[in-house]
């Protein structure tokens, strides 16, 4: 959920203002908020500090509450009004309103009630100021944290506008949801989300492969026991207000997930074993390879954790459709392995990238990283030993090259049988398009046109 924080109570009436300021302080732990007895000193006040919403009184001596409503909505149309009187009457509630007052209160009004107002109020303008955020993030051209990308080489279009994307995103407290195949650099992209919002802060994974129910609970929330030692710290408390990066999470199991959406909406999780709920300070990202609108149309993923995951949601493209990258890379993983290998790096042949262009990498950047480890450890500094690369092209071709083999059960189909079940599936293959069938049977189209009559 998404607050802005700070509040301006304006009434005339001083022990009003105080006995306000505590109980909206016990309703809305988090707001920041303020005083101000003189309404001469509102507008003011206002320059000065970035309010997000004021409670307004509207009888005051100098100016009216709707004198000041007008004002505040003129100059600072972004900070939201609530009328909190004295004053019972319908006739000035709707002007108010009407006049772009938020809501409006009684003093005598249930306390509970104006406390939900303050903090639907918060939430729209933390919203609109996340959107407007996010919106001039984006539009501008430039990074201004590029740093934060120094270990994700690139130079293709589509992932530097992810760079962009996630720039804009990095402060809003939202879940962030990363796809990519496999080794396509979704860790590399929470990374730079940590260095980019709390790089003081710890950044905790959790990979949820093959992960329980109950080993997930244990992790995410911690264990409390009576028994002394026993108790379990969760990564929600070890991370504070860093990021914990849920790996995976199409394989998190159904029992969790629910749990799950709660705690991002509530913002509050309780410990295993833990009747006492505990603040939740700390940024989610989670990553998939898998494509989640099928999973949750197979009842696997509910609508809600998808819903709630999809908010900021970043694409990775994979290594084949990010050519232009593939001889960058190739010259950086030489350098990193020599590092690793404490050799020099032999020089990387000039027709090794081109080579590469048709490879369709299925493991991604981890397996170029791979290839040009296993590559390195076997060159002599005079030339890269390019013999892993050529490896993985030619076992491509030979998957690629059609395999001309057909296995029979004990009795054999007659010719007649085998025929007429090539014939289907050629005419269901080519949606009945006899031309296209015809060609993939290697038969003229009127051959195939006679044995489809023979038929009928
Ligand atoms: N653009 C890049 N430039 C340099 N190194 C990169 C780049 N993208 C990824 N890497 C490196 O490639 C490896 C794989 O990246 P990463 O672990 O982020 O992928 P992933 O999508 O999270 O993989 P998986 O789904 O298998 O967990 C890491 O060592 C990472 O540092």
């Amino acid at each position: 959920m998404i607050l802005a924080r700070n509040i301006l109570l304006v009434d005339d009436e001083a022990p009003w203002l105080r006995t306000l300021s505590v109980t909206l302080q016990r309703l809305v732990p988090e707001a920041i908020i303020d005083t101000c007895v003189d309404s001469r000193q509102v507008m003011n006040r206002l320059e000065a500090t970035d309010y997000a919403l004021v409670l307004l009184d509207l009888t005051m001596p100098y100016h009216s509450g709707e004198q000041l409503l007008e004002s505040i909505r003129q100059a600072q149309p972004n900070t939201r009004v609530i009328i909190v009187t004295g004053v019972n009457e319908v006739e000035t509630a709707v002007r108010c309103i009407k006049h772009g007052a938020y809501d409006y209160f009684i003093k005598t009004d249930d306390v509970a009630d104006l406390g939900r107002s303050v903090r639907r109020a918060l939430e729209v303008v933390g919203l609109e100021r996340n959107y407007k955020r996010i919106k001039d993030s984006f539009l501008s051209k430039t990074l201004s944290r590029p740093d934060a990308f120094s270990h994700i080489l690139t130079c293709e279009p589509a992932v530097l506008d992810q760079f962009r994307y996630l720039e804009a995103i990095a402060f809003s407290p939202e879940p962030i949801l990363i796809e990519g195949e496999s080794g396509s650099g979704k860790q590399a992209f929470a990374q730079s989300c940590h260095l980019l919002s709390a790089p003081d802060a710890p950044f905790i994974t959790i990979n949820l492969a093959g992960i329980s129910a109950r080993q997930f609970d244990k992790q995410l929330y911690g264990e409390l026991s009576t028994e002394p030692g026993k108790s379990v710290a969760g990564a929600i408390h070890k991370a504070g207000s860093g990021i914990i990066y849920l790996k995976e999470i199409a394989e998190l199991p159904r029992e969790s997930q629910a749990k799950l959406v709660e705690l991002l909406e509530q913002k509050v999780y309780f410990p295993l074993g833990s009747e006492q709920s505990y603040a939740v300070n700390c940024r989610f990202i989670a990553s998939t390879q898998a494509d989640l609108l099928a999973l949750n149309k197979d009842g696997k993923l509910r609508s809600d954790l998808m819903y709630r995951l999809r908010g900021h949601k970043l694409s990775l493209p994979p290594l084949r459709e990010r050519r232009l990258d593939i001889s960058i890379l190739l010259n950086h993983f030489v350098q990193q392995a020599a590092n690793e290998l404490e050799l020099s790096p032999p020089p990387v042949p000039a027709n090794l990238a081109t080579q590469l262009q048709d490879y369709p990498f299925p493991g991604n950047i981890n397996e170029l990283k791979a290839m040009v480890l296993d590559a390195v450890s076997r060159s002599s500094s005079v030339t890269l030993n390019t013999a892993p690369f050529m490896q993985a092209v030619n076992d491509c071709k030979d998957v690629a090259a059609p395999v001309a083999k057909f296995s029979f059960g004990a009795e054999l189909p007659t010719l007649a049988e085998i025929s007429q079940a090539l014939i289907d599936e050629a005419m269901s293959r080519s949606a009945q398009n006899q031309t296209a069938a015809a060609q993939m049977l290697g038969i003229s189209q009127s051959a195939l046109s006679r044995r489809l009559t023979k038929d009928k």
